[in-house]
């Protein structure tokens, strides 16, 4: 998704625990530790990011392309990507106890957009 929205839309800051993440990742746990350290201040470069490019983040990552969905007056947040972001404030969270609200590019969807990326599953995620 980021090369359609890369640049275009505005950058939102949604609770981490808002987002639904209906895709059960594959991880690599060097790149979450650099990336909470990112997230904490201290820059660390990992495969992905060098550190030139994690010190400019100034403590931020990158947002995530999250998919907004309107439904009876609600709005629902699904992501499909950032696990390894995902994962970073996870920890923090975890770390804190705190809420955290994550970095995001909010893409609107409708529910049949998002029933392309779940199928079936959509019965499940709306009340
Ligand atoms: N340690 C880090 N500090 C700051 N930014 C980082 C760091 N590691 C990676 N990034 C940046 O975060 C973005 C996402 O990285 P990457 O694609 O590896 O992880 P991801 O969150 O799993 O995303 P996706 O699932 O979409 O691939 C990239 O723009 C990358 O440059």
């Amino acid at each position: 998704m980021s090369i359609q929205t890369g640049g275009l839309l505005r950058v939102s800051h949604i609770p981490l625990s808002q987002i639904r993440r209906p895709i059960a990742p594959v991880l690599d746990y060097q790149k979450i530790d650099a990336m909470v350290s990112t997230l904490k201040g201290t820059p660390q470069a990992s495969k992905t990011c060098t550190l030139e490019d994690a010190t400019a983040m100034n403590s931020e990552l990158p947002p995530i392309d999250v998919l907004c969905v309107r439904d009876q007056g609600e709005t629902y947040y699904f992501a499909f990507g950032g696990c390894h972001r995902f994962q970073a404030y996870d920890r923090i969270r975890d770390q804190t106890g705190e809420e955290v609200q994550v970095r995001c590019k909010l893409i609107p969807a409708t529910k049949s957009q998002l029933k392309l990326y779940v199928g079936s599953s959509i019965d499940d995620m709306f009340p």
